[in-house]
C-alpha cells in the first residue's frame, strides 16, 4: 500500500497526501522514500502550476518522524543515516521549481511542522495547532526544518518557537506569519483553498518561484541544513532524548 499518495488535478496542479491516517501519518522510512520519489515525479512533468501537500484523515497532518523506527537507542553515525535521507527530501521540497502549499489539515508535531515549513506557503483549518516540539524531547529539528524556518519567520519568533518547542494555535502561528491563512470546515475545500493560484500560468508561477529561490541563496541553505543535520544526529544520543522516547512507546503499552 501506497503511504504517499500523488495526484494530478485537471486544474494544473498536483496534490500530495501522507497517507498513514491510522498513526497520525508519522513519517517512517517507506514514506521517506515515497516522498522522494514523488517529488522527483512532479519535478519531471512541466505542465504543473503548483502543488499541495496534505495529510489524510482528521485529526493530523503529520505527527512527526515514526517514534518506532526514528526510536532513541541509536548512535549519532546512525541517526544521521536516518535523518539525512529526510533532510534530502525537504530540500527537494523547498527547491522545487514551482510553489509548494502545505494544507495542514489537522495538527503537526516535530517533524511535520519541518515538512509544513519547507512549503511555501501553509493553509490551516481552525482548531488545528502546531509545534515544533523536538526541543522536549532532549533533540532539536534534524531534517532541515529548524533552518527553513529561520527564512520563513522572524528570526526572533523562529528562534523563541524552537527554544520553548511549545504547541501554538493557529492565531499564534498566524501571528508569527508561519500560516497564510486559516479556514474554518466548511470553507475548506479545493475550489476556495487554490482559487487564487488557479488563474495563474504555469509559466507565471515557476517566475514566481524562480524569483522566491534566487532570494534564499541555495547554496548557503543546503550547508546551514546539512549542518543541522549533524547537530541533531548528536544530541540523537543524548539521556534526555532517549528518556523522551521510551515514555512514548511505554505510553502506548499502557
Ligand atoms: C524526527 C523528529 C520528530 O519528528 S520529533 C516529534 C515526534 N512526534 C511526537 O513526539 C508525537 C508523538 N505523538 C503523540 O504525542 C500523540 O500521538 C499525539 C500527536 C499527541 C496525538 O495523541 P492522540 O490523539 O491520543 O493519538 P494517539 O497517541 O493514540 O495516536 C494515534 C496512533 O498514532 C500513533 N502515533 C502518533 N504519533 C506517532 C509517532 N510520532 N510515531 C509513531 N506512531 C505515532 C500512536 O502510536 C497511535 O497508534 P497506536 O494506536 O498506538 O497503534
Amino acid at each position: 500500500m501506497s503511504l504517499v499518495l500523488l495526484d494530478w488535478m485537471e486544474d494544473g496542479y498536483a496534490v500530495i497526501t501522507l497517507n498513514r491516517p491510522e498513526k497520525l501519518n508519522a513519517i517512517n522510512h517507506q514514506m521517506v522514500q515515497e516522498l522522494d520519489e514523488a517529488l522527483d515525479l512532479v519535478r519531471k512533468e512541466d505542465h504543473v502550476k503548483f502543488l499541495t501537500v496534505t495529510g489524510n484523515g482528521d485529526k493530523a497532518f503529520c505527527a512527526g518522524g515514526d517514534l518506532n523506527e526514528f526510536h532513541g537507542n541509536l548512535e549519532e553515525d546512525e541517526a544521521y543515516d536516518l535523518l539525512a535521507p529526510m533532510k534530502n527530501v525537504l530540500y527537494k521540497l523547498a527547491t522545487l521549481p514551482i510553489p509548494t502549499i502545505a494544507l495542514l489539515n489537522g495538527q503537526a508535531r516535530g517533524g511535520g511542522c519541518e515538512i509544513a515549513t519547507a512549503c511555501d506557503f501553509r493553509y490551516a483549518l481552525k482548531g488545528t495547532s502546531f509545534g515544533f516540539i523536538q526541543g522536549k524531547l532532549g533533540i532539536a529539528p534534524g531534517w532541515g526544518g529548524g533552518t527553513l524556518l529561520y527564512e520563513k519567520v522572524d528570526k526572533q519568533a523562529a528562534a523563541h518557537w524552537l527554544m520553548t518547542a511549545t504547541m501554538y494555535s493557529t492565531d499564534q502561528a498566524l501571528r508569527i506569519g508561519w500560516l497564510h491563512k486559516v479556514y474554518s470546515d466548511k470553507e475548506w475545500t479545493m475550489e476556495t483553498l487554490l482559487q487564487p493560484f488557479l488563474h495563474n500560468s504555469q509559466e507565471q508561477m515557476t517566475w514566481f518561484k524562480k524569483q522566491y529561490l534566487n532570494s534564499l541563496k541555495l547554496d548557503e541553505l543546503s550547508v546551514r541544513m546539512e549542518e543541522e543535520t549533524i547537530s541533531c544526529s548528536k544530541l540523537w544520543e543524548s539521556e534526555a532524548h532517549k528518556e523522551a522516547v521510551q515514555k512514548f512507546m511505554l505510553s502506548r503499552k499502557n
